[in-house]
C-alpha cells in the first residue's frame, strides 16, 4: 500500500515538475515579447502564470516531502523485523544530502557510530565536510557548518532521531530517541530477536569442512568446520536458504593404491567387512609399498582407472575405505552438533568428464608438456585441468563443482571456506568460471573465505610432542578434561547435578574451542591455547556463558520466568533513564547492523567482539543500577521491572549470538 502512495507522490511531483518546466519557458518566451515589444499587453499574463509558478513550486515541496516521509515510514514499518540503524540514517541523510546540495553528483553520505564521549551524539554524519571540498572543485566556495545546517533541515522526519547538533567544523551529531530504543527492546521480548529484513532471499552454498579421505582431519579441517557452521547459522537466521556442503577429498589417485593394497590383505573383502580401524596406518603401507614395488605400483594405476569407470567391486572396495574415514569424521560432527551434506569430488567425476571436453571443443585448453591446462584472466598461474596420463585434478573437479552449483543446483551464491593458502587457487577457478561464461558476477557472489593456520602455544605449527598431527579426537577429549577441572577448580561440581555438570562441562569444552576460533579475525593465524581459552576473564566463552547465567539468574530470582517477563512488557516500558541503562539500550539494538556488516565480510569476530561488548555494558549496569533489591534476611523486597525487562532483552540478544556462534549457553553453571 505504501509503495502505491509513493508511486503515486511520485508521478504527481514528475506531473508537476514538467509543467514547472513548460511554464518556465513559457515564461522565459514572454520576457523576450515583453522586451522585444509592448510590455502593456502581456503584462496581466505575466503576473498570473508567476502567481501559478510560485504555487506549483510550493506544491512540488510539499510532495517532496510526503515522498520522504512516506518512504521512511516503509523503512520504519516493525513488523517485518528491526531495523538497522545505520541503514536508515543512511537513507534518511541521503534524501536530506540530495535535498541540500542538488548540484553535487552521488554525494558522499558518511555516517558512523559516535565515540565513547556521548557529548558528540550517538552518531554522527560526516559528510559535509567531503561535500564542501566538492562545492570547491566547482569552483563554489561552502562553509561545511553552513552545509550541515542545511542538511539538518531536510532530514525528514523519523521516530529513531530525537535531535541534531551541528559540531566541530561540521559534524553532524546525531541524538537518538528514548522511545524509539525502548519500542525496540519492548519488541525483542514480546517477539523474540527478529533478523533484519532481507533485501533480496538468496540460495547459498557453503562448502567447508571437506577433510580427505585415509587421511586424518586436521586442525584446519577443524577451522574450516567451526566457521563454515557459524556462516551457514547465521545465514540461515537471515532467512538465506543455505546448501551446507562437505566436498570431501574422496577421489583421485591415491585410491588406486589404497584398493589395490585392500585387495591383497583381504581378499574376501566383497563378502566380509575388513577390519581397517586406523586408516592412516592403512595408507602408510600401501604408499611404501607403492613406492617400493613396482608391480604393486601397476596393480595400483590399473585400480584407479577401475574406479573411475565405476567397475561395482572396486567401487565397493573404494565405498568401504571412505566409510572407515566417514565414521570417524562424524563422531566430530557430532560432537560439535555439525550438520553437514556429503558431496565429496567423487560425486563429480562425470562432470569433470563432460567438462574437460566441452573446455577441449571451446578452445580453452592449451597443451603444456602433455597436460591440459587453461589460463583465468589474472594470467598467474593456469589450472591443470587434465594431468598427462590423462587424470584430473583438484582443479578440475572444483571446475565441475562450480558449474554445478551455478547451474544445477542454481546457487546464487557460493562460499568457500578454506585455508588461506588457497587463496589463489579460488582466485584462478573464478577467473576461469567466469571466463567461459559458467559464473556471471552481475547476478552471481562468490566468496573464499580463507583463515589463518593454527600455530601451537610455542608459535610454531600446531603439532603433538612428537611432531605429528594432533588428532581432533585428542583434542577436543584434551578439551573436556580441562573443562572439567576448571569447573572443579570453581567448585561447580559441589552445587551441580551430575548431569548439570556434564552439560557444563561441555558447553564450555566444545563452545571455547569454537569461540576462540571465531573470535580471532579468520585472516590471521591464531595460537591454540586450552589455557587462554579457558580463562574467565576476557573475551572468552568462559566469560561470556558465565556472564549470561549471571544475567539469566537475575530474573529467577525475582521468581520471573520468560513468559511472566514477556507478559510484564505489555504493562512495563524499558527502563533507560540512567546513563548505563541508556548506554546498554543503544548497544542492543545495534544486533541487525552487526549481522549486516558481517554479511558483507563474512569476517565472524565482530559478533564475538559484539556479544563481548554487551556483555560488558550489561556489568556495568549491573554495577550502579539495581534490578531487585532484598532485605536482610535475603528476601526480594522490591523489584525494578523496567530494569528486569533490560536484563531479558540482553539475554535474548545474547542467547541469539551464541546460537549463531554455535554455543550452547546453559542456564546453570
Ligand atoms: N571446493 C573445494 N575445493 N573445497 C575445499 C576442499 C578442501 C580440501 N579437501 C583440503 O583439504 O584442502
Amino acid at each position: 500500500m505504501e509503495k502505491s502512495i509513493i508511486d503515486e507522490c511520485i508521478k504527481e511531483t514528475e506531473n508537476a515538475e514538467t509543467e514547472v518546466a513548460v511554464l518556465k519557458k513559457k515564461l522565459e518566451n514572454l520576457q523576450v515579447a515583453i522586451t522585444n515589444h509592448s510590455p502593456e499587453i502581456v503584462d496581466p499574463e505575466v503576473t498570473k502564470l508567476l502567481t501559478e509558478n510560485t504555487k506549483l513550486k510550493h506544491r512540488l515541496t510539499i510532495l517532496n516531502r510526503a515522498i520522504m516521509a512516506e518512504s521512511s515510514k516503509q523503512l520504519n514499518s516493525t513488523k517485518k523485523g528491526p531495523e538497522s540503524i545505520l541503514k536508515t540514517l543512511h537513507h534518511l541523510f541521503s534524501v536530506a544530502i540530495q535535498t541540500a546540495c542538488p548540484d553535487i553528483t552521488d554525494p558522499p553520505i558518511d555516517i558512523a557510530l559516535s565515540g565513547a564521549n556521548i557529548k558528540f551524539g550517538d552518531y554522527q554524519c560526516n559528510s559535509s565536510m567531503p561535500l564542501a571540498n566538492r562545492y570547491k572543485q566547482l569552483g563554489k566556495k561552502v562553509i561545511p557548518k553552513d552545509l550541515s545546517n542545511k542538511i539538518i533541515a531536510n532530514v525528514p522526519p523519523h521516530p529513531l532521531i530525537s535531535k541534531f547538533e551541528v559540531a566541530g567544523p561540521g559534524f553532524i551529531n546525531i541524538f537518538l530517541n528514548k522511545d524509539y530504543v525502548i519500542q525496540s527492546l519492548s519488541s525483542i521480548i514480546e517477539e523474540g530477536v527478529k533478523p533484519p529484513v532481507l533485501e533480496k532471499k538468496m540460495k547459498v552454498l557453503i562448502d567447508f569442512s571437506a577433510p580427505n579421505i585415509a587421511k586424518e582431519m586436521h586442525v584446519g579441517h577443524l577451522r574450516s568446520t567451526i566457521i563454515g557452521d557459524s556462516i551457514a547459522r547465521l545465514l540461515e537466521y537471515l532467512g538465506y536458504d543455505v546448501l551446507r556442503i562437505n566436498h570431501l577429498g574422496d577421489w583421485g589417485t591415491q585410491f588406486g593404491m589404497l584398493i589395490a593394497h585392500l585387495q591383497d590383505k583381504f581378499p574376501d573383502y566383497l563378502l566380509k567387512s575388513p577390519p581397517i580401524s586406523d586408516l592412516q596406518a592403512f595408507y602408510k603401507e600401501s604408499k611404501k609399498r607403492f613406492d617400493e614395488d613396482e608391480e604393486f605400483k601397476k596393480k595400483a594405476y590399473a585400480s584407479v582407472v577401475k574406479l573411475q569407470s565405476f567397475d561395482p567391486d572396486h567401487v565397493k572396495a573404494w565405498e568401504l575405505i571412505c566409510d572407515v574415514s566417514r565414521q570417524n569424521f562424524q563422531k566430530i560432527y557430532d560432537r560439535l552438533d555439525i550438520k553437514i551434506i556429503e558431496r565429496g569430488e567423487s560425486f563429480y567425476q562425470t562432470r569433470m568428464e563432460k567438462i574437460v571436453k566441452e573446455l577441449s571443443a571451446n578452445g580453452y585448453l592449451e597443451d603444456d608438456e602433455g597436460r591440459k591446462v587453461m589460463w583465468g584472466d589474472s594470467g598467474s598461474i593456469p589450472l591443470t585441468v587434465v594431468k598427462s596420463d590423462g587424470g584430473f585434478t583438484y582443479d578440475t573437479s572444483d571446475m565441475a563443482a562450480i558449474k554445478q552449483r551455478l547451474e544445477e543446483e542454481k546457487a546464487d551464491w557460493i562460499i568457500y571456506v578454506t585455508d588461506a593458502g588457497q587463496a589463489t587457487h579460488f582466485q584462478i577457478i573464478f577467473a576461469c568460471a567466469k571466463k567461459v561464461g559458467i559464473l556471471n558476477p552481475q547476478i552471481h557472489r562468490v566468496d573464499h573465505v580463507g583463515f589463518g593456520v593454527v600455530l601451537g602455544e610455542d608459535k610454531k605449527k600446531f603439532k603433538t610432542r612428537s611432531g605429528d598431527t594432533i588428532r581432533l579426537l585428542d583434542l577436543l577429549d584434551e578439551g573436556l578434561k580441562r573443562s572439567l577441572e576448571t569447573l572443579q577448580e570453581k567448585q561447580r561440581d559441589k552445587v551441580l547435578t551430575p548431569e548439570e555438570l556434564k552439560n557444563a562441562q561441555e558447553s564450555v569444552a566444545y563452545g571455547c574451542i569454537k569461540y576462540a576460533d571465531l573470535s580471532h579475525n579468520r585472516n590471521h593465524e591464531y595460537v591454540f591455547s586450552f589455557d587462554k581459552m579457558l580463562e574467565d576473564k576476557g573475551n572468552t566463552a568462559v566469560y561470556l556463558l558465565y556472564a549470561y547465567t549471571r544475567i539469566k539468574s537475575i530474573a529467577k530470582n525475582a521468581n520471573l520466568t520468560p513468559d511472566k517477563i514477556k507478559n510484564l512488557a505489555k504493562t512495563h516500558k524499558v527502563s533507560l533513564e540512567h546513563e548505563k541503562e541508556w548506554k546498554l539500550g543503544k548497544v542492543l539494538i545495534r544486533f541487525p547492523d552487526v549481522l549486516l556488516k558481517i554479511v558483507e565480510d563474512l569476517c565472524m569476530h565482530h559478533l564475538c567482539e559484539y556479544v563481548y561488548e554487551i556483555a560488558t555494558t550489561f556489568s556495568e549496569f549491573y554495577d550502579s543500577c539495581y534490578c531487585i533489591e532484598k532485605d536482610s534476611s535475603g528476601d526480594v523486597v522490591k523489584i525494578n521491572e523496567g530494569r528486569i525487562l533490560l536484563t531479558e532483552a540482553a539475554a535474548l540478544t545474547m542467547e541469539r549470538c551464541f546460537d549463531i556462534l554455535g554455543l550452547k549457553p546453559i542456564s546453570k553453571m
